[in-house]
């Protein structure tokens, strides 16, 4: 645990592809002033910086896996520590991903105070992504990298959430109301300030 971090709350943002997570983290930071961390923002900017790494990691996104778990929390631990003593609390938006993550995560930087789980159905998510996919450029964004986006999700990720249910932790997050709040994120966000 790193000692910067004390009393600053570490939140984790789980959920499908598509499900709704960087959507709903702006909406977070707009009323709460968290600091938002993409692990995929993190590792795209990797990829456009054009070295060598970021290549291998293109490729693997590609295919809709998951990138290796010390290339991510490297990253992470980055972003993190150079915020840690400006920042009220880190949305970190895509991560675990698998929970081997989560117990890295939580031996290199700090536990989580709480994880929101997106809920969205599969086949929003995939109508989302694929409209995403006509504007975003994303190299994922298509039928097939879709379809193994989910598959991945659902065997390596959605455990996470069953580990972090164990320790109470877990609020859960409608997420297939309409963007402006629907039936989801405007009143679950109610259950925020007392964590
Ligand atoms: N509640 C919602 N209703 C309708 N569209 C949404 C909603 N949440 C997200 N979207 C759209 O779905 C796509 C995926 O959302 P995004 O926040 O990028 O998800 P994720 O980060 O989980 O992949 C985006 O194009 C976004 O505008
Ligand atoms: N924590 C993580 N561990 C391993 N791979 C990750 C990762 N976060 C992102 N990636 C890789 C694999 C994902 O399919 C890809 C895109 O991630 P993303 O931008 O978080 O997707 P989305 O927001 O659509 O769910 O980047
Ligand atoms: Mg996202």
């Amino acid at each position: 645990m790193e000692k910067k971090l004390k009393g600053v709350k570490i939140i984790f943002v789980v959920g499908g592809p598509g499900s709704g997570k960087g959507t709903q983290c702006e909406k977070i930071v707009e009323k709460y002033g968290f600091t938002h961390l993409s692990s995929g923002d993190l590792l795209r900017e990797e990829v456009r910086s054009g070295s060598e790494r970021g290549k291998t990691l293109s490729e693997i996104m590609e295919k809709g896996e998951l990138v290796p778990l010390d290339t991510v929390l490297d990253m992470l631990k980055e972003a993190i520590l150079a915020k840690a003593e400006t920042s009220k609390g880190f949305l970190i938006d895509g991560y675990p991903r698998e929970v081997a993550q989560g117990e890295a995560f939580e031996k290199k930087i700090g536990s989580p105070t709480l994880l929101l789980y997106i809920d969205a159905g599969s086949e929003t998510m995939v109508e989302r992504l694929l409209k995403r996919g006509e504007t975003s450029g994303r190299v994922d964004d298509n039928e097939e990298t879709i379809k193994s986006r989910l598959k991945t999700y659902y065997s390596a990720t959605e455990p996470v959430i069953k580990f972090y249910e164990g320790r109470g932790i877990v609020r859960r997050i409608n997420a297939e109301g309409s963007e402006m709040g629907g039936p989801g994120l405007k009143s679950d966000l109610r259950y925020f300030p007392a964590v």
